[in-house]
């Protein structure tokens, strides 16, 4: 069937080539097209594509379409992407997997990677290549059914048993029962497992061990271990979240991670070289997250940009024909600025990916330096994009009415998944709360008369600004940010301040000041993000593009100040508010024709998508018509709990 003549439209009135976009999008053009080759390619395989729409399976069915793929992948693996190739890798199992989870999920994100980072190289010789070719399936266990965020309040045990040279194993209590690990409850044969590392009854804290927990034939729990999944969730169902219980098990001494800490055979313990590198694969998620949220919410974007330009509803001046839905100024204030943050929030993702990358590097010889800036950075990041996703997807599936809330749109899946990073790798408000430290730190450094100390992304803090020249542009906008992050950070600080020098506990001063607190941390993380696009789009040589992202971050920035409008009363005038709000309406009206390109330079297939309201082709209602006609529901035209319950109820009411 050809395309919907309404995209076909859009797509002419696009003023740049999406494939240009793209390069820019995904880093450079090397990539993106080794994106398009991929997606090609796996399209021509047909036992990729689902064997059913996802939607219509239980969860025992959606895992096991997941490892069916699984297996069909470990055939293609080589000849598909560069191994080597983290992106290319990621983007092959969103391609073939989709967002709902999967057993190697945790095994790639989090199992992997703390194998680089924290195993010694001999550790890394036994169990790295294992590892990578997917010989055994790891996951990480950190998490309890009493603490998540506390982590030093973690309840399972790792003990030397000197006599042995092993550790024992041992979850005393219901609460120590790990809880919810992905990809423990049935298909991980191994794990890091983060344990109390107990010597001479003196407790060390949270280290990570290398834990079998499965007989790699019969995959059998082993003795000792009790192992299971812990039942549905709001989304990531294609995911076995597990927990997981110890008695007595003992492991090598050799098996807990050394690339830092140490335990030497009498028993001696070595410090790391700093207290938190052991935490190195939550900073090493939360780097990536801008990146993964910001394709979630592209995706949705996608969805709901396509949909609306097909969907026609009411009437603007000609009454021969209906407009489309995405004509209507209020669709445009919510769609438009939400494809801004998804570009925003991939630029951020890149940087922050690159920064971890040479952090590893650094700490790998010795220096640990980065390590706080970067937490800081990223447990910010993490919060205020995982929550701005949340909001914009949301948008966006109102934004498409009723066929919206319908699971043949794919949003609500996409919510459900994205959300849930408001919750991992850290809660929000705990996270932001990890940032405050920082900038609580920056302030009375510049108390301290050491303003030259400070860190180029905390400089703003020291300086001053109280008029603004309303001849905008980006750069007075990121000022108008800078002045409301720095005011905000202040008048939280003093009110800590304030609080513990009028006689009250460090940690109660903290609590009653921690909204503020967590204001200031968003404001300064919305700051970072609207510098890096800045900087992003000024360092691209295309002109289409550039022009096109020039106005997109016209939305951008404007959007954003409208919307912090509290913070700036002080520095702005209700004339200047008027003035930038104005510039937003005609921001929208600018991008306008090209929303439908933007979307597309994203370039997520109609695999990917899973949905039948943003295929690419546009041609929605016949589609929506097959998909709900293919619903098990439709498989009979009576159901037997009608002739069960309604029919004899109803006859019974005739008597
Ligand atoms: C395959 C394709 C898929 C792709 C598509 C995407 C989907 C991909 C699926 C993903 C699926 C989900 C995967 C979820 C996986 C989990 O969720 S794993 C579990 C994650 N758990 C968490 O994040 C727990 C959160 N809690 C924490 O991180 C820590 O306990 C806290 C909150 C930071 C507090 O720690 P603490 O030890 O009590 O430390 P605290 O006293 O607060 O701070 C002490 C000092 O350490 C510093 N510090 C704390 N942490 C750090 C750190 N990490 N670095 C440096 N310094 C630090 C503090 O800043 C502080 O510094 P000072 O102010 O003293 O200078
Ligand atoms: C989809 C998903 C996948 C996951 N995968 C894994 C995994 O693979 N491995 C793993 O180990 N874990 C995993 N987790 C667990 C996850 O990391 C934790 O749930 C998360 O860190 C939050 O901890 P918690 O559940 O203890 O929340 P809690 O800390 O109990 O949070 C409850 C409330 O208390 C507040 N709160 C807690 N402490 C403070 C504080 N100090 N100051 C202010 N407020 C506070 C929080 O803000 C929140 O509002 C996963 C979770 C989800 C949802």
């Amino acid at each position: 069937m050809s395309e919907n003549p309404d995209l076909t439209n859009e797509r002419a009135s696009g003023t740049f080539e999406t494939n240009a976009m793209a390069a820019v999008i995904y880093g450079s053009e090397k990539f993106a097209q080794r994106r398009r080759e991929i997606t090609e390619a796996i399209s021509k395989i047909p036992e990729f594509q689902d064997s059913h729409p996802l939607v219509f399976m239980s969860r025992e069915e959606k895992i096991s379409e997941a490892c069916r793929k699984l297996a069909v992948l470990s055939n293609y693996w080589n000849s598909l992407i560069d191994t080597s190739d983290e992106e290319e890798a990621l983007h092959l199992y969103r391609e073939v997997l989709g967002l709902e989870g999967h057993p190697l999920a945790l095994h790639e994100t989090m199992f992997i990677p703390s194998l680089i980072a924290q195993a010694s190289d001999e550790q890394q010789e036994k169990w790295l290549g294992r590892a990578q070719r997917r010989e055994i399936i790891g996951c990480y266990a950190q998490t309890e059914m009493g603490h998540g965020t506390n982590l030093r309040a973690l309840e399972t045990t790792a003990t030397f048993d000197i006599s042995t040279r092993e550790f024992i194993l041992n979850s005393p209590t219901i609460t120590s029962l790990k809880w919810w690990p992905g990809a423990l409850g049935k298909s991980a044969n191994w794990s890091i497992v983060i344990a109390n590392l107990i010597i001479k009854e003196h407790n060390y804290g949270p280290h990570p061990f290398m834990v079998q927990l499965r007989d790699e034939k019969s995959h059998e729990p082993l003795p000792g271990i009790t192992v299971g999944d812990i039942g549905p969730k709001m989304a990531f169902n294609g995911a076995d979240n597990g927990f997981l219980g110890f008695k007595n098990y003992r492991i090598p001494r050799e098996n807990m991670l050394m690339r830092h800490s140490k335990v030497t055979s009498d028993g001696s313990y070595i410090k790391p070289p700093h207290a938190k590198i052991g935490y190195s694969s939550m900073v090493k998620v939360r780097s990536r997250m801008a990146m993964d949220q910001g394709l979630f919410l592209a995706s949705a974007l996608v969805i709901a940009v396509r949909y609306s330009a097909v969907r026609r509803q009411g009437y603007l001046e000609d009454k021969s024909r209906e407009v489309k839905v995405l004509d209507y100024q209020t669709q445009q204030h919510r769609l438009f600025p939400s494809i801004a943050r998804a570009y925003a929030f991939i630029f951020c993702g890149f940087e922050t990916i690159r920064l971890y990358d040479q952090l590893l590097i650094d700490v790998q010889n010795g220096n640990t330096s980065g390590m706080a800036d970067l937490h800081a950075l990223t447990s910010g990041l993490k919060s205020v994009v995982t929550y701005q996703t949340g909001e914009g997807i949301e948008q966006a599936r109102m934004a498409c009415g009723g066929h919206g809330y319908s699971m043949a749109s794919y949003i609500s899946e996409i919510y459900g998944v994205a959300i849930g990073g408001c919750t991992y790798e850290g809660e929000n408000m705990v996270m932001l709360l990890q940032l405050a430290r920082y900038l609580v730190k920056s302030i009375e450094m510049i108390q301290n008369g050491k303003s030259r100390e400070l860190g180029p992304m905390v400089a703003y803090l020291a300086e001053n600004e109280s008029e603004i020249d309303l001849n905008l542009g980006p750069n007075e906008y990121l000022k108008v940010f800078e002045y409301a992050a720095r005011n905000q950070t202040w008048r939280a600080t003093e009110k800590f301040q304030k609080l513990r020098n009028s006689g009250m506990s460090n940690e109660e001063a903290w609590n009653q000041a921690s909204v503020e607190l967590t204001r200031a941390s968003r404001l300064h993380t919305r700051l970072y993000i609207m510098s890096t696009f800045i900087n992003h789009v000024g360092s691209i040589v295309d002109q289409k593009v550039k022009g096109v992202l020039i106005d997109l971050l016209n939305v951008h920035v404007t959007y954003e100040v409208m919307d912090i409008g509290i913070y700036v009363q002080g520095l702005l005038s209700s004339n200047q508010m008027d003035l930038i709000r104005n510039q937003l309406y005609v921001s929208l009206e600018t991008i306008r024709p090209n929303a439908v390109s933007l979307v597309d330079s994203f370039q997520i297939s109609d695999m990917q998508l899973r949905s039948v309201l943003g295929r690419r082709d546009g041609n929605v209602y016949e589609n929506l018509f097959k998909w709900a006609k293919s619903s098990p529901l439709n498989k009979t035209d009576v159901l037997p709990s009608v002739t069960q319950y309604l029919k004899p109820m109803m006859e019974k009411s005739k008597l």
